[in-house]
C-alpha cells in the first residue's frame, strides 16, 4: 500500500498548476451516456476515480479511452452501445459518484440497474433525492439485494423541490430530465460550479436547460442529444488545497489555472487569517507575511465555504494565533482528521458538529492513517511544517481526487516522496 514520506520545514516558493475538476469531469463523463455519438472531454484530472469512471462505463459496453502522451488529460467516450445498463457495486463501493449513471442510463435505455452506495468515512450518504426525483418523473424504483432498479418506457418531465441541497442529485436529475418528455422544474438546487460546468456540456449536446448555477433549473426535455468536445472547469477544491499549502508553509506561491471566481468563500477565508492574496484572472499568488490569525468557518453550500476545504482550513486554523471554531454542516462524520492532526501536536476537540481549534501549536511529525480524501489532504499540509519525517499511510485516499500530488508539491520545493507501489500502473 502507497505511503507518503512527508519532511516539513520548507516554504512553497514558484508555480503549482491546479488541474482539471474531477467533481464536475465524473458528472460529464457520465453524460456521455445520453448520446449514441462521441464525446470529447478536455481537462480530464488523471485521478483514481477517473480511471473507476471509465471501467464502470466500460463495463456496461461503452468504449471510453483516457489519453496519455501528447492527448493528456483527454477522454473519448463512445456509448453507441449500452449492452448491460448496470453499475456493480465491486465499482460503485470504489466511488459513491457512481450513482451519477442512474439518471442518464435510466433516461436513455429506460432501465438502469445501479448497487446502492454504501456509506463512506464522511457519513451516510443516501441517494433517497435522487430516486424521489426519477419516481416523480415516472421511473419504477425496486431495490433489491443492494441493487436499486430504475425502470420506464420514457422519463416525463415533473416539477422536482428538493428536501435539501445535493450536488450530484441536482446533477443526476438534470441528466435525466435533458431526455424526459416535456419540462422539468428543479427548485432547491445545488449552485455549485460542477453543475455549471454540467450544464454546459450537456447545451453544448443540444439540451436546452435554464437557470443553471442558480436554484432554479427549468429544463425543456428532447427526443436526442448530439455528441460534444467540452473542457471542464479548473478544480476550486485542488487549488483551495494550494492557497492553504503555500500559506502554511509561510512560502510565496503562484496558483496557476485555477478559477479565482469559484473561490470567492476560501479566499474571503484566507484572507481573515491574514493571508495575502493578490488574484489575478486565472491564477493567485498566496503569501503569508506575519502572524496567521484564528478565524471561525462554517461549512455551507456554494456559494459558500466548502465541506471539500473544510478538513484542510483546519490544518491551517492549528497555525492562526488564537481558537477558531469550525463548524461541518453538510455531513455528520467528516472530522477523522482530528484525531490524526492531534497526534502530530495540534489541539482539537470536537463537539457534535463543532470541532474547536486553539492554534498555534508547532506540529511534531509522526506515522498518520489516511481516512478519506480531504482528510488526507490535510494531513499532507500538516507534515509540510510538521518538525521531522511523517509518514501516511493509506494514500490510495489522496490519490482519488488529486494529481500526482507528490510530484507537484516537490515541484515547488516540498520534500515529499512516495513510498510503495507506483500510482498509474494498469
Ligand atoms: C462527486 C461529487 O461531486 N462529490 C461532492 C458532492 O457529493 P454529494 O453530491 O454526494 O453530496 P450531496 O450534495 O448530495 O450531499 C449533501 C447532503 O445531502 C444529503 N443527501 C444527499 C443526497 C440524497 O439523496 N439525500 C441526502 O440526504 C447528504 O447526506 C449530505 O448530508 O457534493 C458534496 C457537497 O458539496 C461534496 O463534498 C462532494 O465532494
Ligand atoms: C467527498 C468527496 O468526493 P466523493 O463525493 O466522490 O466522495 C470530495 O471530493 O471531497
Amino acid at each position: 500500500m502507497d505511503k507518503f514520506v512527508v519532511r516539513g520545514g520548507n516554504p512553497l516558493l514558484g508555480t503549482i498548476k491546479v488541474s482539471g475538476a474531477k467533481n464536475s469531469a465524473l458528472p460529464c463523463m457520465a453524460a456521455a451516456i445520453l448520446t449514441e455519438e462521441e464525446v470529447v472531454l478536455e481537462n480530464i484530472p488523471q485521478v483514481r476515480d477517473i480511471e473507476t469512471e471509465r471501467k464502470l462505463l466500460e463495463s456496461m459496453g461503452a468504449t471510453c479511452e483516457l489519453g496519455y502522451g501528447r492527448a493528456q488529460h483527454r477522454t473519448t467516450i463512445q456509448c453507441a452501445v449500452l449492452s448491460d445498463p448496470e453499475a456493480k457495486y465491486e465499482i460503485v463501493k470504489t466511488m459513491r459518484a457512481s450513482s451519477l449513471v442512474l439518471g442518464p442510463l435510466v433516461a436513455r435505455t429506460g432501465m438502469a440497474r445501479v448497487a446502492a452506495p454504501g456509506g463512506c468515512a464522511i457519513g451516510g450518504r443516501p441517494i433517497d433525492l435522487h430516486l424521489k426525483g426519477l419516481e416523480l418523473m415516472g421511473a419504477k424504483i425496486t431495490q433489491e439485494h443492494g441493487y436499486i432498479e430504475a425502470r420506464t418506457d420514457r422519463l416525463k418531465g415533473a416539477h422536482i423541490l428538493f428536501d435539501k441541497i445535493t450536488v450530484t442529485g441536482t446533477e443526476d436529475l438534470l441528466m435525466a430530465a435533458v431526455l424526459a418528455d416535456g419540462e422539468t422544474l428543479m427548485e432547491n438546487c445545488a449552485q455549485e460550479p460542477e453543475v455549471t460546468d454540467l450544464a454546459a456540456m450537456l447545451t453544448g449536446m443540444g439540451a436546452h436547460i435554464e437557470g443553471a448555477g442558480t436554484s432554479t433549473i427549468r429544463v425543456q426535455g428532447v427526443s436526442k442529444l448530439n455528441g460534444v468536445k467540452h473542457r471542464i472547469n479548473p478544480d476550486r477544491i485542488e487549488a483551495g488545497t494550494f492557497l492553504v499549502a503555500g500559506a502554511i508553509s509561510g512560502g510565496d506561491l503562484n496558483v496557476d489555472c485555477c478559477n479565482p471566481k469559484h473561490l470567492a468563500a476560501v479566499i474571503a477565508k484566507l484572507e481573515e487569517c491574514g493571508v495575502r492574496l493578490d488574484v489575478g484572472k486565472d491564477s493567485i499568488r498566496v503569501r503569508s507575511e506575519g502572524k496567521l490569525k484564528a478565524a471561525d468557518m462554517a461549512t455551507v453550500e456554494y456559494p459558500g465555504f466548502p465541506t471539500d476545504m473544510q478538513a484542510q482550513f483546519m490544518a491551517l486554523a492549528t497555525q492562526c494565533e488564537g481558537t477558531s471554531v469550525i463548524t461541518e454542516n453538510i455531513f455528520e462524520n467528516r472530522f477523522m482528521h482530528v484525531s490524526e492532526l492531534n497526534r502530530m501536536g495540534a489541539n482539537i476537540k470536537v463537539d457534535g458538529r463543532t470541532a474547536t481549534v486553539r492554534g498555534g501549536t508547532p506540529l511534531q511529525s509522526a506515522a498518520v492513517m489516511c481516512s478519506d480524501l480531504r482528510a488526507s489532504a490535510s494531513l499532507v499540509l500538516a507534515a509540510l511544517i510538521a518538525d521531522g519525517e511523517t509518514i501516511l499511510d493509506r494514500v490510495y485516499h489522496i490519490d482519488r481526487g488529486y494529481e500526482r500530488i507528490e510530484e507537484k508539491l516537490r515541484g515547488v520545493g516540498a520534500q515529499i516522496r512516495r513510498m510503495g507501489e507506483v500510482f498509474g500502473k494498469r
